[in-house]
């Protein structure tokens, strides 16, 4: 049985471990202290609800980060410095030049491994390949409902409660994109990551009051010639700023664990 260690239990969290394949299971539950009752009440006390990995007395086979850019911050060293395996959702973080340089060198110097998840969007491994040729420009646009920018810097830049029409509100990098927007944004650090990097990675967010979707496009233009990809994400029920393809991405990670590399 592989043991892995969340981070988080919110929305992304919950649906992944309801989807766990057999052969894994959780052990650990990074989170607030008072999340911990309602995280042991739910997962049965065969599983430790700890307030940071250093609580954790065993080797995860892989510590899968459900929860913020602000937790890859608080713990992403610490679990790298420990030679596990990290598998990263909220990818914005990487946006942070100083942090993305010290997650490396742990990386490197423990023998760890950092793993980007392709998240809530496709065609990562062809922009990665069509990166090896030379790319000569990258676009990312994010369309999705009012409901899901709630509580996001978009509250200011466009009227969420009113909007008739389709609005595109940031034009801008990847990495402010993902900085200004941690909650919604960690896709542009994804693909700025597997193409042409945060500062020449274009970004457009667009809110669209007649979709219930979050729905993700990419252009990417190179020496491989040219791709156009989109695709319409259904969110979590429980979050709309949340695609569930997402959650899917962390679940497959987790398959790996017990499949092998090579099995999609
Ligand atoms: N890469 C991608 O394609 C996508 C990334 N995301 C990111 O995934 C993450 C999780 O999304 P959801 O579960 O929908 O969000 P959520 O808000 O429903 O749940 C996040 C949970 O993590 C906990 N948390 C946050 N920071 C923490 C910290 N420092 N220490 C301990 N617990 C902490 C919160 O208390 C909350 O329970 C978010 O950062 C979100 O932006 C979401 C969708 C797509
Ligand atoms: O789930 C999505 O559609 C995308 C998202 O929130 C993000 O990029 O942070």
């Amino acid at each position: 049985m592989k043991k892995i260690m969340m981070i988080g239990f919110g929305a992304m969290a919950r649906e992944v471990i309801s989807r766990l394949p057999d052969g894994v299971s959780i052990g650990w539950v990074v989170a607030r202290p008072h999340h911990h009752q309602a995280i042991q009440q739910a997962l049965g006390h065969g599983v430790q609800a700890i307030e940071h990995p250093s609580a954790c007395q065993e080797r995860p086979d892989l510590v899968l980060e459900c929860a913020s850019q602000k937790a890859v911050h608080e713990f992403g060293e610490f679990i790298l410095n420990s030679g596990w395996k990290l598998a990263l959702i909220s990818t914005g973080a990487l946006a942070d030049k100083p942090l993305f340089q010290r997650l490396v060198q742990a990386e490197q110097r423990h023998q760890g491994e950092l793993i980007v998840l392709s998240g809530a969007v496709a065609g990562m491994d062809g922009l990665a390949s069509a990166r090896e040729g030379g790319l000569d420009s990258v676009t990312y646009t994010s369309n999705k409902s009012p409901a899901s920018w709630r509580g996001s810097p978009a509250e200011k830049l466009v009227d969420l409660d009113n909007v008739t029409e389709p609005v595109v509100f940031f034009e801008g990098s990847a990495r402010d994109a993902a900085q200004q927007f941690p909650a919604n944004a960690n896709v542009a650090a994804t693909v700025a990551l597997m193409g042409i990097g945060m500062d020449l990675t274009k970004v457009k967010l667009r809110v669209d009051p007649h979709t219930s979707r979050n729905t993700h496009t990419i252009f990417a233009a190179g020496t491989f010639g040219e791709f156009h990809i989109e695709l319409n994400g259904n969110p979590l029920p429980t979050n709309p700023k949340t695609s569930t393809l997402a959650a899917l991405s962390a679940v497959q990670v987790c398959r790996r664990l017990v499949d092998g590399g090579l099995v999609a």
